[in-house]
């Protein structure tokens, strides 16, 4: 292959400790793309006046979790384990991490990857389903510094999109839901319950974010793998968790979705986080610990969660064989972790 490979993962970014909470809020919300401020203007004051009120519930949340978010060492490790199969396979690619609100920032890895010399790069969210909040926002940073910037001109770019249908990541998913089933003292009586990371109901009726359509459809894929191994695995739902702001927002909402199967009985939950690949605020605190605490109340004392896939090796082999794939190298099939 002519010239030289990168791959750029893109991640939203966490504070590293609680002294940056301000700043990363800031940066989150003067993004139109998370949230719209019709006059453009006061984008800028709006978002410090919402990031001063939230940082301290959020430095409250993160203290809970050990100070900050594991998201970069997370994310790094997954770049350099995805880095190595590449080279196993004989594709002599660098892979970068670019953050959207925080270090390190995608305008940070694009640097490196002028220093670099790549000539080709494969873009890639680490996000399984597309939404204009999340993949779309950094996209979008990404095409305007290639406005920006004529000497990116010589970088061929290859974007994709979303890849919650890949059977590497279904596969990895299954394998992690499998194992937890079975943990429970009853696994036939475990309710199987999807939380998602929510949006804004017009980013979907009115900004035609086909995040809800994609997240509908990844989890009847798990469904469905999961009944090829267990016909009697029925019982699931897909909620939406983490809403912030006055809006109303997809619905049901998670919490009042535990409240309702508490109501019919339910008493063993096992809750899968699938908007997201690596563990973070919304896992670790949100839900082992807020929406636990939830689930007690109404008594569903016997709660777990599947884990992040973070570097499970059926999910890196994967990322690897679609970034292979996109650059038309498929003949071989990976040579695994
Ligand atoms: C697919 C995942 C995510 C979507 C969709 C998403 C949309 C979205 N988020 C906010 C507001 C906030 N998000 C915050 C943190 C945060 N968001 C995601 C993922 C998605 N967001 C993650 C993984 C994280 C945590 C990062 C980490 O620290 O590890 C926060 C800050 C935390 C807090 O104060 O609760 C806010 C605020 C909006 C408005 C939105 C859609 C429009
Ligand atoms: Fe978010
Ligand atoms: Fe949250």
């Amino acid at each position: 292959m002519d010239g030289r490979v990168g791959v750029l993962l893109l991640n939203l970014g966490g504070p590293e400790k609680l002294e940056d909470v301000y700043l990363f809020l800031y940066n989150l919300f003067s993004d139109p793309d998370l949230i719209r401020i019709p006059l453009r203007f006061l984008q800028k004051p709006i978002a410090s006046l919402i990031a001063a009120s939230r940082a301290p519930i959020s430095q409250e949340n993160y203290a809970m979790i050990g100070g900050g978010s594991p998201l970069r060492q997370i994310t790094e490790e997954q770049a350099e384990n995805i880095e190595n199969v590449l080279q196993r396979n004989g594709l002599n690619a660098k892979v970068y991490v670019g953050m959207r609100y925080w270090h390190p920032y995608t305008e940070e890895a694009i640097a490196q990857i002028k220093r670099d010399c790549i000539t080709k790069l494969v873009i890639l969210p680490l996000y399984p389903q597309f939404s204009i909040s999340t993949s779309g926002s950094s996209i979008k940073a990404i095409d305007q510094l290639w406005e920006a910037d004529p000497e990116l001109k010589h970088i061929e770019r290859i974007t994709i999109r979303s890849w919650y249908d890949r059977p590497g990541y279904i596969k990895a998913m299954i394998d992690l839901i499998n194992t937890k089933i079975q943990s429970f003292e009853e696994p036939d009586l475990v309710h199987i319950f999807f939380s998602a990371h929510g949006v804004p109901v017009k980013y979907v009726t009115e900004y035609g974010d086909p995040y809800q359509v994609e997240m509908e459809n990844c989890v009847d894929l798990l469904m469905q793998a999961i009944r090829r191994d267990h016909h009697r695995y029925n019982a699931h739902t897909l909620a939406y968790q983490s809403r912030v702001g006055p809006v109303e927002w997809l619905k049901p909402y998670t919490e009042q979705a535990i409240g309702q199967l508490a109501k019919r009985g339910i008493k063993n939950l096992l809750v899968v986080p699938i908007s997201f690949v690596s563990e973070h605020i919304e896992t670790l605190q949100e839900i082992d610990i807020e929406y636990r605490e939830v689930a007690e109340s109404v008594g569903i004392h016997n709660f777990d969660r599947v884990p992040a896939l973070n570097s499970h090796p059926i999910f890196i082999n994967d990322l690897a064989e679609l970034v292979l794939e996109s650059l038309g190298n498929v003949e071989a099939p990976v040579v695994p972790v």
